[in-house]
Protein backbone atom coordinates (compact mmCIF):
# COMPACT_ATOMS: atom_id res chain seq x y z
CA UNK A 1 0.00 0.00 0.00
CA UNK A 2 1.22 3.41 -0.87
CA UNK A 3 1.94 5.88 2.03
CA UNK A 4 3.40 9.87 2.24
CA UNK A 5 4.58 11.99 4.41
CA UNK A 6 6.28 15.22 4.56
CA UNK A 7 9.33 16.40 6.50
CA UNK A 8 9.61 20.20 7.42
CA UNK A 9 13.19 21.30 8.99
CA UNK A 10 13.77 24.74 10.26
CA UNK A 11 16.96 26.89 9.06
CA UNK A 12 18.96 28.35 11.54
CA UNK A 13 21.41 30.99 12.85
CA UNK A 14 24.34 29.88 14.98
CA UNK A 15 26.79 31.37 17.22
CA UNK A 16 24.71 34.44 17.72
CA UNK A 17 27.82 36.70 18.12
CA UNK A 18 29.53 35.14 21.29
CA UNK A 19 28.91 31.64 21.32
CA UNK A 20 30.71 29.87 18.56
CA UNK A 21 30.13 26.31 17.61
CA UNK A 22 27.23 26.16 20.92
CA UNK A 23 24.53 28.50 19.99
CA UNK A 24 21.97 28.05 17.03
CA UNK A 25 18.03 29.21 16.99
CA UNK A 26 15.74 27.57 14.78
CA UNK A 27 13.72 30.05 12.11
CA UNK A 28 10.87 30.30 10.68
CA UNK A 29 11.95 29.10 6.80
CA UNK A 30 11.09 25.34 6.31
CA UNK A 31 13.07 22.71 4.20
CA UNK A 32 10.07 20.60 3.17
CA UNK A 33 10.51 16.99 1.21
CA UNK A 34 7.24 15.53 0.33
CA UNK A 35 7.68 11.55 0.21
CA UNK A 36 5.59 8.86 -1.28
CA UNK A 37 6.12 5.43 -1.28
CA UNK A 38 4.07 3.25 -3.69
CA UNK A 39 5.75 -0.31 -4.72
CA UNK A 40 2.91 -0.54 -7.58
CA UNK A 41 4.86 2.41 -9.25
CA UNK A 42 8.10 1.34 -9.22
CA UNK A 43 9.06 2.29 -12.86
CA UNK A 44 8.58 5.77 -11.71
CA UNK A 45 12.06 4.24 -9.50
CA UNK A 46 13.91 1.60 -11.09
CA UNK A 47 16.20 3.88 -13.38
CA UNK A 48 17.85 4.69 -9.74
CA UNK A 49 20.49 2.91 -8.14
CA UNK A 50 19.08 3.02 -4.50
CA UNK A 51 15.33 2.95 -5.54
CA UNK A 52 14.77 6.65 -5.47
CA UNK A 53 13.45 9.74 -7.06
CA UNK A 54 14.46 12.92 -6.53
CA UNK A 55 12.25 15.98 -7.74
CA UNK A 56 13.09 19.92 -6.82
CA UNK A 57 10.86 23.00 -6.70
CA UNK A 58 11.90 25.29 -9.53
CA UNK A 59 11.46 28.08 -6.94
CA UNK A 60 14.03 26.42 -4.52
CA UNK A 61 16.91 28.00 -3.53
CA UNK A 62 19.50 25.42 -5.33
CA UNK A 63 17.80 24.64 -8.13
CA UNK A 64 20.62 25.08 -10.58
CA UNK A 65 23.42 23.21 -8.15
CA UNK A 66 21.36 20.90 -6.07
CA UNK A 67 22.30 17.22 -7.38
CA UNK A 68 19.37 14.85 -7.88
CA UNK A 69 20.71 11.78 -8.31
CA UNK A 70 20.31 9.61 -4.59
CA UNK A 71 23.60 8.83 -4.13
CA UNK A 72 25.22 12.67 -4.65
CA UNK A 73 22.08 14.06 -3.40
CA UNK A 74 23.00 15.43 0.27
CA UNK A 75 19.66 14.78 1.41
CA UNK A 76 19.02 11.31 0.18
CA UNK A 77 22.73 10.04 0.68
CA UNK A 78 22.32 11.32 4.65
CA UNK A 79 19.43 9.10 4.68
CA UNK A 80 21.11 6.27 3.07
CA UNK A 81 23.92 6.21 5.43
CA UNK A 82 21.15 5.80 8.26
CA UNK A 83 19.21 3.19 6.48
CA UNK A 84 22.63 0.92 5.51
CA UNK A 85 23.55 1.53 9.31
CA UNK A 86 20.60 -0.85 10.06
CA UNK A 87 21.48 -2.99 6.96
CA UNK A 88 19.01 -1.97 4.80
CA UNK A 89 20.74 -1.13 1.21
CA UNK A 90 18.60 1.09 -0.13
CA UNK A 91 15.28 2.88 0.19
CA UNK A 92 11.85 0.96 -1.13
CA UNK A 93 10.92 0.37 -4.64
CA UNK A 94 8.79 3.61 -5.95
CA UNK A 95 9.94 5.83 -3.26
CA UNK A 96 9.81 9.41 -4.84
CA UNK A 97 11.24 12.73 -2.73
CA UNK A 98 9.77 16.19 -3.57
CA UNK A 99 11.87 18.53 -2.26
CA UNK A 100 10.84 22.51 -1.61
CA UNK A 101 13.75 24.55 -0.52
CA UNK A 102 13.61 28.25 0.63
CA UNK A 103 16.83 28.08 2.72
CA UNK A 104 19.68 30.06 0.48
CA UNK A 105 22.34 27.58 0.46
CA UNK A 106 25.99 28.48 1.84
CA UNK A 107 25.01 32.32 3.46
CA UNK A 108 24.95 31.06 7.32
CA UNK A 109 21.54 30.06 7.40
CA UNK A 110 21.97 26.21 8.20
CA UNK A 111 21.22 25.02 4.91
CA UNK A 112 23.09 22.02 5.02
CA UNK A 113 22.14 21.22 8.50
CA UNK A 114 18.65 21.14 7.82
CA UNK A 115 19.58 18.78 5.09
CA UNK A 116 21.33 16.52 7.09
CA UNK A 117 18.67 16.72 9.60
CA UNK A 118 15.75 16.16 6.67
CA UNK A 119 18.01 12.74 5.41
CA UNK A 120 18.02 11.26 9.01
CA UNK A 121 14.29 11.84 9.51
CA UNK A 122 13.98 10.58 5.87
CA UNK A 123 16.25 7.41 6.57
CA UNK A 124 14.07 6.95 9.96
CA UNK A 125 11.03 7.25 8.55
CA UNK A 126 11.32 5.24 5.22
CA UNK A 127 13.02 2.24 7.28
CA UNK A 128 10.78 2.61 9.58
CA UNK A 129 13.09 2.64 12.09
CA UNK A 130 11.58 4.60 15.28
CA UNK A 131 14.80 6.52 16.14
CA UNK A 132 14.69 9.33 18.67
CA UNK A 133 15.45 12.26 18.16
CA UNK A 134 18.07 12.39 20.18
CA UNK A 135 19.59 9.53 18.65
CA UNK A 136 19.14 11.08 15.67
CA UNK A 137 20.98 14.02 16.57
CA UNK A 138 23.91 11.41 16.88
CA UNK A 139 23.74 10.29 12.78
CA UNK A 140 23.30 13.96 11.85
CA UNK A 141 26.93 14.82 13.96
CA UNK A 142 28.54 11.86 12.21
CA UNK A 143 28.09 13.99 9.18
CA UNK A 144 28.02 17.53 10.18
CA UNK A 145 30.18 17.57 13.24
CA UNK A 146 29.67 20.59 14.85
CA UNK A 147 26.12 20.54 17.05
CA UNK A 148 24.93 24.08 16.61
CA UNK A 149 22.91 23.90 13.74
CA UNK A 150 21.82 20.57 13.69
CA UNK A 151 20.75 20.55 17.35
CA UNK A 152 18.40 23.79 16.45
CA UNK A 153 16.82 22.90 13.59
CA UNK A 154 16.09 19.25 14.78
CA UNK A 155 15.02 20.62 18.07
CA UNK A 156 13.85 23.74 17.49
CA UNK A 157 14.02 27.11 19.34
CA UNK A 158 16.96 28.61 20.76
CA UNK A 159 19.54 25.76 22.00
CA UNK A 160 22.71 25.69 23.48
CA UNK A 161 24.83 22.54 23.06
CA UNK A 162 27.69 20.51 23.29
CA UNK A 163 29.63 17.39 22.21
CA UNK A 164 30.16 15.08 24.92
CA UNK A 165 34.04 13.87 25.74
CA UNK A 166 34.23 10.63 23.71
CA UNK A 167 36.07 7.26 24.10
CA UNK A 168 39.23 6.32 22.33
CA UNK A 169 37.59 4.23 20.23
CA UNK A 170 34.19 6.35 19.66
CA UNK A 171 36.73 9.12 18.39
CA UNK A 172 37.94 6.70 16.17
CA UNK A 173 34.56 5.93 14.93
CA UNK A 174 33.39 9.32 14.48
CA UNK A 175 36.77 10.94 13.18
CA UNK A 176 36.68 9.31 10.13
CA UNK A 177 36.14 10.72 6.32
CA UNK A 178 33.03 12.15 5.62
CA UNK A 179 33.70 9.54 2.40
CA UNK A 180 33.57 6.73 4.53
CA UNK A 181 29.94 7.66 6.27
CA UNK A 182 28.11 8.83 3.41
CA UNK A 183 27.74 6.63 0.42
CA UNK A 184 29.90 7.19 -2.68
CA UNK A 185 28.80 10.07 -5.20
CA UNK A 186 27.46 8.32 -8.51
CA UNK A 187 29.89 5.94 -10.05
CA UNK A 188 31.48 4.50 -6.69
CA UNK A 189 30.32 1.14 -5.93
CA UNK A 190 28.25 0.26 -2.71
CA UNK A 191 30.43 -2.25 -1.07
CA UNK A 192 27.62 -3.77 0.71
CA UNK A 193 29.47 -2.91 3.92
CA UNK A 194 28.43 -1.32 7.04
CA UNK A 195 29.07 2.12 7.23
CA UNK A 196 30.12 3.07 11.04
CA UNK A 197 27.40 3.38 13.80
CA UNK A 198 27.27 6.63 15.60
CA UNK A 199 28.45 6.66 19.28
CA UNK A 200 25.43 7.06 21.32
CA UNK A 201 24.60 10.45 23.00
CA UNK A 202 27.55 12.96 21.53
CA UNK A 203 25.54 15.86 21.29
CA UNK A 204 24.35 17.24 24.75
CA UNK A 205 21.69 20.35 24.55
CA UNK A 206 19.49 22.23 26.43
CA UNK A 207 16.81 24.54 24.78
CA UNK A 208 16.78 28.69 25.89
CA UNK A 209 13.63 30.82 26.38
CA UNK A 210 13.39 33.65 23.43
CA UNK A 211 11.82 36.68 24.36
CA UNK A 212 8.78 36.17 21.24
CA UNK A 213 9.04 40.28 21.07
CA UNK A 214 12.31 39.70 19.61
CA UNK A 215 12.15 39.29 15.76
CA UNK A 216 15.01 37.77 13.61
CA UNK A 217 16.06 40.08 10.41
CA UNK A 218 18.20 38.11 8.35
CA UNK A 219 20.02 40.43 5.71
CA UNK A 220 21.33 37.99 3.05
CA UNK A 221 24.36 39.06 0.71
CA UNK A 222 23.99 37.11 -3.06
CA UNK A 223 27.27 35.37 -2.69
CA UNK A 224 28.09 32.14 -1.30
CA UNK A 225 30.53 31.50 1.60
CA UNK A 226 31.02 27.95 2.38
CA UNK A 227 31.34 27.07 5.76
CA UNK A 228 34.36 25.44 5.41
CA UNK A 229 36.36 28.23 3.59
CA UNK A 230 35.34 30.32 6.62
CA UNK A 231 36.29 27.92 9.23
CA UNK A 232 39.92 27.92 7.73
CA UNK A 233 40.40 31.83 8.33
CA UNK A 234 39.97 30.73 11.98
CA UNK A 235 43.03 30.55 14.43
CA UNK A 236 44.00 27.65 16.01
CA UNK A 237 44.57 28.86 19.30
CA UNK A 238 43.21 32.22 21.12
CA UNK A 239 44.65 34.20 23.90
CA UNK A 240 42.56 33.54 27.42
CA UNK A 241 41.11 37.61 27.40
CA UNK A 242 39.89 36.75 23.92
CA UNK A 243 38.32 33.30 25.62
CA UNK A 244 37.20 35.07 28.66
CA UNK A 245 35.50 37.62 27.02
CA UNK A 246 33.97 35.48 24.86
CA UNK A 247 32.34 33.18 27.95
CA UNK A 248 31.26 36.39 30.28
CA UNK A 249 28.95 37.44 27.68
CA UNK A 250 27.38 33.79 26.19
CA UNK A 251 26.51 33.41 30.18
CA UNK A 252 24.90 36.79 29.93
CA UNK A 253 23.10 36.50 26.55
CA UNK A 254 21.23 33.41 27.36
CA UNK A 255 19.02 34.62 29.55
CA UNK A 256 18.94 38.64 28.49
CA UNK A 257 17.31 36.54 25.44
CA UNK A 258 14.59 35.99 27.79
CA UNK A 259 14.33 38.88 29.74
CA UNK A 260 10.83 41.01 29.30
CA UNK A 261 10.78 43.82 28.33
CA UNK A 262 13.93 42.87 25.97
CA UNK A 263 17.08 45.32 27.14
CA UNK A 264 19.14 46.37 24.24
CA UNK A 265 21.63 47.21 27.27
CA UNK A 266 22.85 43.64 28.04
CA UNK A 267 21.91 42.49 24.77
CA UNK A 268 23.74 44.18 22.34
CA UNK A 269 27.62 44.29 24.04
CA UNK A 270 26.06 40.34 25.24
CA UNK A 271 26.76 39.39 21.15
CA UNK A 272 29.73 40.53 21.01
CA UNK A 273 32.53 38.55 19.57
CA UNK A 274 36.49 38.12 19.47
CA UNK A 275 36.73 34.29 18.38
CA UNK A 276 35.35 34.01 15.02
CA UNK A 277 33.92 37.65 13.60
CA UNK A 278 36.71 39.56 13.41
CA UNK A 279 38.75 37.05 11.20
CA UNK A 280 35.84 36.38 9.12
CA UNK A 281 35.97 40.19 8.37
CA UNK A 282 38.64 39.38 5.11
CA UNK A 283 35.46 37.29 3.47
CA UNK A 284 32.80 39.72 4.31
CA UNK A 285 33.09 43.10 2.63
CA UNK A 286 31.53 45.88 5.14
CA UNK A 287 31.48 42.81 7.72
CA UNK A 288 32.97 45.17 10.25
CA UNK A 289 31.85 48.57 9.44
CA UNK A 290 28.07 47.21 9.55
CA UNK A 291 28.94 45.02 13.30
CA UNK A 292 30.38 48.62 14.56
CA UNK A 293 27.62 50.87 13.38
CA UNK A 294 24.51 50.13 13.26
CA UNK A 295 23.73 49.86 16.68
CA UNK A 296 21.08 50.84 19.57
CA UNK A 297 21.50 54.37 19.46
CA UNK A 298 21.62 54.84 16.08
CA UNK A 299 18.44 52.34 15.46
CA UNK A 300 15.71 52.36 17.61
CA UNK A 301 14.48 48.69 18.47
CA UNK A 302 17.89 47.18 17.51
CA UNK A 303 19.16 44.86 20.39
CA UNK A 304 21.85 43.02 19.07
CA UNK A 305 23.73 42.33 15.73
CA UNK A 306 26.33 39.72 14.34
CA UNK A 307 27.41 37.25 11.74
CA UNK A 308 24.74 34.52 11.32
CA UNK A 309 26.64 31.37 11.32
CA UNK A 310 29.38 30.87 9.42
CA UNK A 311 28.65 33.84 7.24
CA UNK A 312 27.80 35.94 5.10
CA UNK A 313 23.98 36.70 6.45
CA UNK A 314 24.34 39.56 8.76
CA UNK A 315 21.55 38.52 11.84
CA UNK A 316 19.74 41.44 13.26
CA UNK A 317 17.62 41.01 16.63
CA UNK A 318 14.88 43.72 16.46
CA UNK A 319 11.58 44.60 18.49
CA UNK A 320 10.64 47.27 15.82
CA UNK A 321 12.01 49.30 12.75
CA UNK A 322 12.48 46.21 10.67
CA UNK A 323 12.80 47.90 7.85
CA UNK A 324 14.84 51.02 8.27
CA UNK A 325 17.34 48.42 10.03
CA UNK A 326 17.94 45.96 7.27
CA UNK A 327 17.46 48.81 5.20
CA UNK A 328 20.86 50.50 6.48
CA UNK A 329 22.82 47.22 6.42
CA UNK A 330 21.90 46.58 2.71
CA UNK A 331 23.09 50.37 1.80
CA UNK A 332 26.64 49.40 3.51
CA UNK A 333 26.95 46.46 1.96
CA UNK A 334 25.70 48.43 -1.30
CA UNK A 335 28.56 50.46 -0.82
CA UNK A 336 31.14 47.17 -0.59
CA UNK A 337 29.01 46.36 -4.00
CA UNK A 338 27.32 43.68 -2.53
CA UNK A 339 23.70 42.74 -3.14
CA UNK A 340 20.73 41.65 -0.76
CA UNK A 341 17.75 40.39 0.49
CA UNK A 342 16.36 40.11 3.49
CA UNK A 343 13.68 38.29 5.51
CA UNK A 344 11.97 39.16 8.83
CA UNK A 345 11.74 35.87 10.79
CA UNK A 346 10.71 34.55 14.03
CA UNK A 347 12.09 31.96 16.41
CA UNK A 348 10.53 28.39 15.30
CA UNK A 349 9.71 26.50 18.41
CA UNK A 350 8.61 23.29 17.12
CA UNK A 351 12.41 22.26 15.33
CA UNK A 352 12.29 19.08 12.64
CA UNK A 353 8.49 17.47 12.14
CA UNK A 354 6.93 14.71 10.21
CA UNK A 355 3.47 14.81 8.96
CA UNK A 356 1.79 11.67 7.88
CA UNK A 357 -0.61 12.02 4.92
N1 LIG B 1 18.56 21.31 0.26
C1 LIG B 1 19.78 20.86 -0.02
N2 LIG B 1 19.92 19.80 -0.81
C2 LIG B 1 21.16 19.34 -1.10
N3 LIG B 1 22.31 19.90 -0.67
C3 LIG B 1 22.22 20.97 0.11
C4 LIG B 1 20.96 21.50 0.49
N4 LIG B 1 21.17 22.55 1.30
C5 LIG B 1 22.50 22.66 1.42
N5 LIG B 1 23.14 21.74 0.72
C6 LIG B 1 24.61 21.58 0.60
O1 LIG B 1 25.24 22.30 1.65
C7 LIG B 1 26.11 23.32 1.12
C8 LIG B 1 26.08 24.56 1.98
O2 LIG B 1 26.54 24.22 3.27
P1 LIG B 1 27.43 25.18 4.15
O3 LIG B 1 27.64 24.48 5.45
O4 LIG B 1 28.63 25.62 3.40
O5 LIG B 1 26.52 26.48 4.36
P2 LIG B 1 25.18 26.71 5.19
O6 LIG B 1 24.78 25.43 5.87
O7 LIG B 1 24.17 27.29 4.26
O8 LIG B 1 25.63 27.82 6.23
P3 LIG B 1 25.96 27.74 7.83
O9 LIG B 1 26.45 26.35 8.13
O10 LIG B 1 27.01 28.78 8.04
O11 LIG B 1 24.69 28.10 8.51
C9 LIG B 1 25.56 23.59 -0.28
O12 LIG B 1 26.54 24.14 -1.12
C10 LIG B 1 25.11 22.20 -0.71
O13 LIG B 1 26.23 21.44 -1.12
N1 LIG C 1 29.50 27.46 14.31
C1 LIG C 1 29.66 27.28 12.89
C2 LIG C 1 28.32 27.49 12.22
C3 LIG C 1 28.35 27.26 10.74
O1 LIG C 1 27.95 25.99 10.41
C4 LIG C 1 30.66 28.30 12.36
O2 LIG C 1 30.54 29.47 12.72
O3 LIG C 1 31.55 27.90 11.59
Amino acid sequence: MARSFVIKVPASSANIGPGYDVLGVALSLYLELEVTIDPSNDSITNTDPNNCRITYSEDSEGYDSVPLASDSNLITRTALYVLRCSNVRRFPSGTTVHIKNPIPLGRGLGSSGAAVVAGVMLGNEVGQLDLSKQRMLDFCLMIERHPDNITAAMMGSFCGSFLRDLTAQEVERREIPLAEVLPEPSGGEDTGLMPPLPPVDIGQHVKYNWNPKIKCIAIIPQFELSTADSRSVLPKAYTTQDLVFNLQRLAVLTNALTLDPPDAKLIYPAMQDRVHQPYRKILIPGLTDILQSVTPATHKGLMGICLSGAGPTILALATENFDDIAQEIINRFTKNNVQCEWKLLDVAQGGATVEQL
